[in-house]
């Protein structure tokens, strides 16, 4: 068990080219709500949303990213502290696809191995793939990571995505403090074995007189 006045936050970045559809995924998720509009993210925002996973409240602070290169430099400081990361592409734009993974690649560059998902977003818009499912399901293969195809515009898998984010974060989380426990274990017990053959090479009290 975590401790139970701690609240976990968890920082999410959201990646991948621009009009993939990443401020929206957000939106819907910590809003409800969805538009038509593109409005291009210049550098960073991001939203929050709570929910509950195995009983823990869990806080999502989704970071949105640019899908733009030319703001590269400014949301590249973004990626730091990130505790888990969506990788978005859409079905109606095969490079966003072939893009995959340099973001990755980026945001492994900044934070590590984090938990991480890939999204195909637009399923709505299936008939105008430019995608095959063999393809998507290929690379998340090759990237072993959780896929799912979404469409933010008709909330198909949206909340599923950063569910399975916050339950993967929270397991590496308890794994970790385990882990810790036992570094913590392993070493008191070296320290009471160590004090065990120390004190079995120390002369007995009643035996100050004899020769040791
Ligand atoms: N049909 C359809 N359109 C979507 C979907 N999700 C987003 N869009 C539309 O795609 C466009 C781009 O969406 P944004 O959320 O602004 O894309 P973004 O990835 O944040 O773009 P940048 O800010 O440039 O990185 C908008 O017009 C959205 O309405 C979806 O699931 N289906």
């Amino acid at each position: 068990m975590l401790e139970e006045d701690m609240e976990v936050a968890i920082k999410v970045v959201v990646v991948g080219n621009g009009a993939v559809g990443k401020s929206s995924m957000i939106q819907r998720y910590c809003k409800g709500i969805f538009t038509k509009d593109y409005k291009k993210t210049i550098g960073v925002d991001f939203l929050e949303r709570q929910i509950l996973v195995n009983d823990e409240e869990v806080r999502l602070m989704l970071w949105d990213t640019a899908g733009q290169e030319e703001f590269d430099a400014i949301t590249k400081a973004y990626y730091r502290g990130a505790q888990a990361c969506v990788l978005v592409f859409s079905t109606t734009d095969r490079e966003s696809f072939q893009a995959i993974d340099s973001w990755r690649e980026k945001v492994e560059a900044e934070v590590g191995d984090i938990p991480t998902v890939l999204v195909q977003n637009k399923i709505d818009l299936l008939e105008e793939t430019v995608i095959k499912n063999e393809e998507a399901e290929a690379l998340a293969k090759r990237l072993k990571l959780r896929f799912y195809r979404a469409s933010v515009k008709e909330d198909l898998n949206v909340n599923e995505v950063f569910k399975y984010l916050a339950e993967k974060y929270l397991q590496r989380l308890k794994q970790q403090t385990a882990e810790e426990t036992e570094v913590v274990h392993t070493t008191s017990n070296k320290i009471a074995l160590d004090l065990h053959q120390w004190s079995a090479h120390k002369k007995p009290v009643n035996d100050y007189n004899s020769s040791w």
